[in-house]
């Protein structure tokens, strides 16, 4: 059968699917129990030659983002057609694919097919797997089985794989179009909740000055019956920060980037109600927003939208927190997790909040960089900031902070700091320099370095200097990320180790800054160093850096 896309000279025809090939019918096949991974369903990495192997029309894997997926029984249900598909066989598909259809929701609709992840530079990755040295892989499975059940509940909750790329431009508000045909058979053949992709096209209204404001934000919506999600484009490491509320029925997301302030809103088609939920993905820049119907049910359009005119941030915002949680870190340090009390807040990555205490007639102001997700064992809630507090008997706030009482409100502002994640956009090799608390700021980063896939990170070293080992924060937490992912190198320096301490001991010094940084690898522009702790410790650390090389604006001193 002649390729579609050489056919028709357009990489977008979309394909009749036989009779019982709808995408309801893969939810089915997905849902019926059937080995779709052609492996037993065994989570195990794939080496690129391994994958190569796999290539014809029995048996077809392919990679998107670092995932191996067995698409052999897929490709009958692929809108798009099976030779289409089979362009991407055998192979790293992402760019292939991100060509054609960037917002096909793909690990949802092939969560059951998942093989495991692509070893770049394991080609023996499946001997490194069972290798009885590192037994906690053979552990692994279950994260894996986890991320599966994560996103076939995606699949179960019906959020459309289909999206749309908004291309138009418009100065005026607008409604969704029509489903397409697949979504209005789908509703038809369905007697299960269904979802209906929207694309909706903007900018910003009237911008004063455009040759001064920021690029303009597009967005799209979906639908289950029970939520609409709203994706805001901030565009690639755009790091917004923000927040979402619902005002008089309301959708309002204030978004944040670079200094402009601007205001996206949504007049929805029925009721939603709190909470909501914000998310980020902070290297594309998509704000992704959660909100829950209050009744259950499909709108046939998400209401009226607009956004506001940029305006330039002159005074950083003031949010009311609720206590959700004080947790314990370590010996002296707490773990405070906040849900603002408008809705929930976005601090961009590298930027910190200051706490406000007012006692008698002064007002006492500390700044904490929240942690992000999955330092912690309470489970991921995008909507709450986590704040590490380091308790000092003889402070002012940290002995209130650490006291606080579950429903207690505090005061945040925010967010500050010059951080720019643009900073980052050709590193492969992060140095992440810290002491004590000044571990906060590296946590998100380190996620986020290790998460991205454009340029694909090589390394993060955390060189994390304490006091005593009790002292090392998220220790176990790292612990963990090192066993699952070799690029990760963890050197901890203690300055008052006790006798069984094993690592390495000191402050902050040439020879240990030298040990990790090789001289001749110092001016790469794909190397990135942060630091940050007390003073004392950031300016020394700046110097050395300076010394061994890296260039000052290959630097980010975080300093509150
Ligand atoms: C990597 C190789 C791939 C190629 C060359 C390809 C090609 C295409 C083409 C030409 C279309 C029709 C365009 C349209 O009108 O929308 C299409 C549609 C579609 N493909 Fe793929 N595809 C690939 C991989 C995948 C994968 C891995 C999935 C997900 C499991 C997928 C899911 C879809 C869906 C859901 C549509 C309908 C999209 C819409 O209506 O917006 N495709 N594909």
């Amino acid at each position: 059968m002649p390729s579609l896309h050489n056919n028709m000279g357009n990489p977008r025809n979309k394909c009749a699917l036989q009779p019982g090939h709808s995408l309801m019918d893969w939810i089915r096949l997905g849902n019926s129990g059937k080995d779709l991974t052609g492996v037993g369903g065994r989570i195990k990495p794939v080496s690129p030659s391994e994958l190569a192997l796999h290539n014809s029309i029995n048996d077809a894997w392919l990679a998107i983002r670092g995932r191996v997926y067995n698409i052999t029984h897929y490709l009958p249900y692929h809108p798009g057609g099976p030779e289409e598909l089979m362009r991407g066989a055998g192979m790293d598909a992402t760019e292939l694919f991100d060509k054609v259809h960037p917002w096909v929701n793909y690990d949802s609709l092939l969560a059951k097919c998942l093989v495991g992840p692509l070893s770049f530079d394991r080609p023996d990755g499946d001997e490194l797997f069972n290798a009885p040295s590192r037994p906690d892989r053979l552990r692994e499975p279950s994260k894996a089985q986890e991320l599966v059940r994560k996103s076939m509940e995606n699949l179960a909750n019906c959020i459309t794989p289909v999206r749309k790329k908004i291309t138009a431009k418009s100065e005026e508000n607008v409604k969704g179009s029509p489903p397409s045909k697949i979504m209005q058979s789908l509703i038809q053949s369905s007697d299960l909740p269904v979802s209906i992709s929207r694309r909706a096209a903007s900018s910003p209204s009237k911008t004063t000055d455009r040759s001064k404001g920021p690029p303009p934000l597009r967005f799209d919506w979906i639908q289950t019956s029970t939520k609409i999600v709203v994706s805001i484009y901030t565009g690639y490491l755009a790091n917004p920060g923000g927040c979402a509320k619902l005002l008089d029925g309301s959708l309002s997301v204030e978004i944040a980037t670079n200094g402009w302030l601007r205001i996206f809103r949504l007049a929805p088609e029925g009721n939603l109600r709190d909470p909501l939920q914000l998310k980020i993905y902070s290297e594309s820049g998509k704000i992704e927003v959660v909100a829950f119907k209050s009744e259950c049910k499909l709108w046939k359009g998400c209401g009226e939208t607009s956004f506001s005119e940029a305006i330039p941030i002159t005074t950083p915002m003031r949010v009311q927190c609720r206590v959700m949680e004080v947790g314990t870190i370590s010996h002296d340090t707490s773990l405070l997790t906040l849900a603002p009390i408008i809705g929930p807040v976005l601090v961009p990555l590298g930027h910190h909040v200051r706490v406000h205490y007012k006692e008698s007639d002064s007002e006492c102001i500390r700044s904490y960089t929240p942690i992000g997700e999955g330092w912690d064992r309470s489970p991921n809630d995008y909507s709450a900031l986590k704040l590490a507090v380091k308790r000092y008997e003889t402070g002012t706030l940290s002995p209130y902070l650490t006291s606080l009482n579950l429903g207690d409100v505090i005061t945040l502002s925010g967010s500050y700091g010059n951080f720019q994640l643009q900073q980052l956009k050709s590193v492969k090799t992060i140095y992440l320099i810290a002491a004590g608390t000044g571990i906060t700021p590296m946590l998100p980063l380190l996620r986020f370095t290790l998460s991205r896939s454009n340029p694909r990170c090589e390394r993060v070293h955390l060189i994390f200097f304490n006091k005593t080992e009790e002292d090392i924060l998220f220790r176990n937490v790292f612990d963990e990320i090192v066993r699952q992912d070799e690029r990760l190198n963890v050197l901890n320096v203690l300055s008052n180790a006790s006798a069984s301490w094993k690592g390495l001991k000191g402050r902050i010094s040439m020879d240990i800054l030298a040990s990790v940084i090789p001289k001749e690898a110092a001016s790469s522009p794909t190397l990135f160093a942060c630091l940050c702790g007390p003073t004392e410790f950031t300016h020394t650390g700046m110097d050395l850096l300076k010394k061994i090389g890296i260039k000052e604006d290959f630097i980010h001193a975080f300093i509150g």
